[in-house]
């Protein structure tokens, strides 16, 4: 997915979350990175100090492309067809006290975008239904402690903690997604925020099914 910089719009990338997902619920994962790589572009077009964290995310979509490209390839067609193949075959790290043997396997690489897309969905939720004065920086941090902060160390959450201070006014913000007036973001929030929904809820109840839902 390739924008010149002025076409780019934060509406295509959310509605691309609905590719996601086939007629049979299967979570498709070429889309899957694809919607993330937009997401990255859009971190990006933020400033440069949110590059640890687009870094951080590009590296897991070079492990998940890795797999894709591999003469394995055909096991990672879906989130579903990659938890058979890595689980029935055990390439993921299930036991945290044990010495990591698959620091790269699909299953702990897309749980962590999958945690991430969380707080994507609740932070997108708290901007649509928020008052106009409302703080990008709140929100945000309010969506990230209910959901990745649980998760990252101490180090991590300080950076994160400094970077969402970076985070320009909610109408700025909203005006940087590219769809038109804060209004007319607003309103493509609300368009798009349940695929991107859809696609959280699909992959968690298969990381729950399969107990996969803490993997180291
Ligand atoms: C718009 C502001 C963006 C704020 C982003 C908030 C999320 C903060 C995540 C901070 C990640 C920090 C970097 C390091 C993380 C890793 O330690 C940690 C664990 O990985 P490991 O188990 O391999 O070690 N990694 C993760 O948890 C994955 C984090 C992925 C973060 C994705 C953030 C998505 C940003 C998408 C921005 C799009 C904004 C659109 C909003 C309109």
């Amino acid at each position: 997915m390739d924008y010149p910089e002025t076409d780019f719009s934060l509406k295509v990338v959310l509605i691309s979350f609905k590719q996601c997902l086939n007629e049979n619920e299967e979570v498709l994962l070429d889309h899957y990175i694809d919607s993330w790589k937009g997401l990255v572009r859009f971190l990006n077009s933020l400033g440069a100090i949110f590059s640890f964290i687009s870094k951080d995310v590009v590296s897991k979509l070079q492990i998940m492309e890795h797999l894709r490209n591999s003469p394995q390839y055909e096991h990672y067609t879906s989130l579903q067809s990659m938890i058979a193949y890595e689980v029935g075959n055990k390439l993921v790290d299930i036991d945290r006290r044990s010495r990591p043997r698959y620091p790269n396997s699909g299953c702990r690489t897309v749980l962590r975008l999958h945690r991430a897309l969380r707080w994507l969905q609740l932070f997108l939720e708290g901007l649509r239904t928020s008052p106009e004065d409302a703080r990008t920086s709140t929100l945000c941090s309010d969506a990230y402690n209910a959901t990745l902060a649980a998760y990252h160390s101490w180090i991590v959450r300080q950076a994160v903690t400094v970077a969402f201070c970076a985070l320009p006014t909610r109408k700025v913000f909203l005006e940087a997604m590219h769809v038109g007036s804060s209004e007319q973001a607003v309103e493509m929030l609300g368009e798009a925020l349940p695929f991107i929904e859809h696609v959280y809820d699909v992959s968690q109840k298969l990381y729950a099914e399969h107990s996969l839902l803490d993997l180291p």
